[in-house]
Formats: C-alpha cells, structure tokens, sequence
C-alpha cells in the first residue's frame, strides 16, 4: 500500500470559498485514497493563543476571545452547509463546550500545558469542518484524531515525537486504501494530553505519517507557487526553484525560510520520500519537487529573512578568555531557557550568538548571566542568510543597513542587520 500525504495549511482553508476549492485541488491530483493532514483555519491558531493570554492574563473564562473563535468556525459552517440541522454544527459544539468547560475547571498553572489543551482546537475544528464538507460533496473521508496516532512526550508546546508507539499506532489506524483525514501540529502525550509540535508544526505531522506509512510522496499546499528563493512578502522578483534536494531544504528551512518547517524534511530524507511543495491557487503545475541528490535549478542565490533577532555578547568580568568550558555552561542555560541560537561567534575574550527568544525567557537567562558574565545585547535585530551568495545579491541585501555580525563561509553568508 503506497499512499500519498497531502498537508493543507491555515491559508489553503481560510474562509468557505477555499474550503471548497480543497474539493478542486483533490480532484485536479486524482486524490482517491491517502491521508489528508489539515492546520486550523486561517489565522485561528493566533487566534487561539490569544484566548490562553487572556485567560492567564485575568484568571477568568475570556469571553469575547473566545466568541471570536466560535463565530469565525459558524460563519464557515453556515456558509458551507445550507441546512442548520447538519451534524457539523453540533460537532463543532461540542468541541467549544469541551474548551469552555476545561477553562473552567482547569487547576494547573502549567502556562504551555494550558496552551496546548486549548490551541489544539484549532485544528480539531478545521479537520471536522473539512471532513464534512468533502463527505457532503461526495468526497468519503475518515475523520482521525491525531491524538490516537502521534504520541509524544510531555514537552508541551515543542513535543518530541515517541517514533515507535506512533508508528504503531498509524499503521494500526491507517491501514486501508481509504482517505484518511486528520490534524496537522497536535498529538497526545503518555496520559492522552493534548500537545503541539511547535508553531506551524502541520508540515511535520504529514512527515511524520509519511515516514510510519512509507508514502510515496507529499505535498504541501501553499499560497505560493513552491519554493521561491527568497519570502515574496520581503523580496520582489522571486524565482520559483523547480527542484531542490534535501539538504538544501533543510539548510533553508533551518535558517528560516517558514514556507517549510524544519523539523519536516529529516524524516523524509530518511526514507527517500519526495516532498513536493505546490500551489493551492494552480494545483495543475508542478511547484516545487524536494528529493534525494536533486541538483539546485534554477541555480541562484536563495534569500531568507529572520526577523526578532537579538545579538548577545557575552565576555568575563576578570578579563579572562571565553574557553570552551564557559562555552559549555552558556549553551546549557540557553537550553534550559529555551533560546534557540542561530549564529555563533567568538573571539578570545568574547562570545556573540544571534538568538531568537520564541517563550519570553531572554531577561531570565540574562539576569542569570549577569551574575557571572559581562553581557551587552541588541534587540529587533534581522538575520539575513544568503545561500549561493554572489557579489550582487550581498549588495541587495546590505543596502542602507547597520551591519552587527557578519559571517561567510563556501556556500552560505549570514548578516545580522538593523
Ligand atoms: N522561500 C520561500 N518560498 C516561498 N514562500 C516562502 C519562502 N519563505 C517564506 N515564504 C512564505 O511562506 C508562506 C507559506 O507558508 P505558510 O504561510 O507557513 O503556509 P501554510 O500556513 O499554508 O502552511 C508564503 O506565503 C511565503 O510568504
Ligand atoms: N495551526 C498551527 C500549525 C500549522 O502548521 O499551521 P500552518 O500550516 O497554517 O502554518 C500554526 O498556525 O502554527
């Protein structure tokens, strides 16, 4: 049994009229059997996190938050199914008194536990939404919960996946030449907990099932053509790159070009699975193809942008040298407070990281520095990484700015910039 995975995102499923259009791109792509991973709806999840700050914020159910959230999944409904009498509309209810009666009754002051049992509706409402409507029009689906296939740990938040168990699970579930459909970004953990995998984590959970279920491909479904070199919303002039392999995904998607999250390509390198991203808007061309050894075409220097930057620069107080044992204990409290560190560079009396503070943690780690370190750091920072950089393409993106780091190597250039 070879099956194809298809993730659609927030933006693919934003508002009814691209509900429907899913009904399209599957027909277009002869969709019969395999497994459909859906994200929440348009900006829901952002919308979701908002009703956790609330509710953390004044210790109280955040009512206009959430009535955002349940009025924004009803339109869509009512627009999507004419009779008011579907069961979608008490599916979806049922989901919404389930969230209001956890905000109720929750005792943990857990914030990322919290998080995750609430903004994992999101996709819970996309999927239930989704299923119906393709069932309505003819299109039969098995509606899964992704917290019966992917289990993890209880790192809420940013899970790590338990490969074992959830394979277990996948082929166990999966096991017919049926569509499939679940959520993107969310499992459970050993207690049946719900967890996320980490902001925009949906492209993961398709790699995830890929890799239990040997898929023949993926597909993720964008409001792009496929890869461009470089974010259309920083760059004009894109190019769309036809072919791109692995390891240059991952380069890229580690720096962070967001239109592939990271952690989804190792998985699929490992079995040799091809990635294909394609647009949502013109699902009949071809998009981009991700696979083992494929050369770069068209060869040109790829741009990404990472905004919310901070250059830390550490250095000791008796003038002694950053050796590798102070290098030690700096990357041990950046784990311990969750800083992910994009850049390194050292001198001998000083130690710079570019870093990005995604849980709110960077004055923590700096209170505690400061009790053995001299720091200084610049905040609102932009990291910019060049790969297959050329003389022109550095010039583009230097012009009129204040260069704070700088770092090249054979294929890549790096430049932290205000
Ligand atoms: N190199 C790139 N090529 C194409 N899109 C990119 C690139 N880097 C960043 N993006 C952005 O990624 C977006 C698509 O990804 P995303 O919004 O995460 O999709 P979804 O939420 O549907 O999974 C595009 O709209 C684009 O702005
Ligand atoms: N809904 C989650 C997961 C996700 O991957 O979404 P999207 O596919 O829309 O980026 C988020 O916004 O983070």
């Amino acid at each position: 049994m070879s099956k194809r995975v298809f993730k659609f995102g927030g933006a693919s499923i934003k508002d009814a009229d691209s509900v429907r259009n899913i009904l399209h791109v599957l027909s277009v792509s002869n969709f019969t059997d395999g497994i459909i991973v859906a994200s929440a709806m348009g900006k829901m999840t952002n919308a979701l996190e908002e009703v956790v700050r609330q509710y953390f914020d004044h210790k109280i159910f955040p009512e206009d938050a959430f009535r955002q959230v349940k009025d924004f999944h009803t339109d869509i409904c009512t627009a999507l199914f004419p009779d008011t009498n579907h069961s979608v509309f008490d599916k979806i209810e049922t989901v919404f008194e389930d969230l209001k009666n956890f905000m109720q009754s929750n005792q943990s002051p857990n914030y990322n536990f919290v998080y995750d049992q609430i903004v994992s509706c999101g996709e819970m409402l996309s999927t239930i939404i989704l299923s119906e409507f393709l069932q309505e029009n003819g299109l039969e689906n098995i509606w899964v919960d992704a917290k019966n296939l992917i289990k993890t740990d209880n790192n809420y938040r940013d899970a790590n996946v338990d490969w074992a168990w959830t394979q277990k699970n996948i082929k166990e579930v999966i096991s017919e030449d049926k569509i499939y459909l679940t959520q993107g970004f969310i499992g459970s953990d050993p207690n049946h907990f719900s967890v996320t995998l980490g902001r925009e984590g949906s492209d993961y959970s398709a790699a995830i099932l890929a890799y239990c279920l040997n898929a023949e491909s993926v597909a993720i479904w964008k409001d792009v053509p496929g890869v461009l070199n470089a974010d259309p919303r920083h760059f004009e002039d894109t190019t769309l790159l036809q072919q791109i392999s692995y390891k240059e995904a991952i380069e890229m998607a580690f720096y962070g070009a967001s239109v592939i999250h990271p952690k989804t390509l190792q998985p699929l390198q490992n079995k040799r699975i091809p990635l294909y991203v394609k647009s949502f808007v013109n699902p009949g061309l071809p998009g981009t193809s991700v696979s083992g050894g494929a050369d770069l075409i068209p060869k040109t220097p790829i741009f990404i942008v990472k905004p919310n930057q901070i250059l830390l620069s550490v250095s000791s107080r008796d003038f002694s040298f950053i050796v590798e044992k102070n290098i030690s204990q700096l990357f041990e409290l950046f784990e311990q407070f969750r800083i992910k560190v994009n850049v390194i560079q050292n001198s001998a009396i000083s130690f710079s990281v570019c870093i990005e503070d995604k849980f709110g943690h960077f004055h923590q780690l700096l209170d505690k520095l400061n009790t053995k370190y001299k720091t200084t750091y610049n905040e609102g920072l932009t990291l910019y990484t060049i790969r297959h950089f050329n003389e022109e393409s550095i010039q583009k993106v230097l012009q009129n700015k204040t260069i704070f780091l700088q770092q090249i190597n054979r294929e890549t250039m790096q430049v932290v910039v205000k």
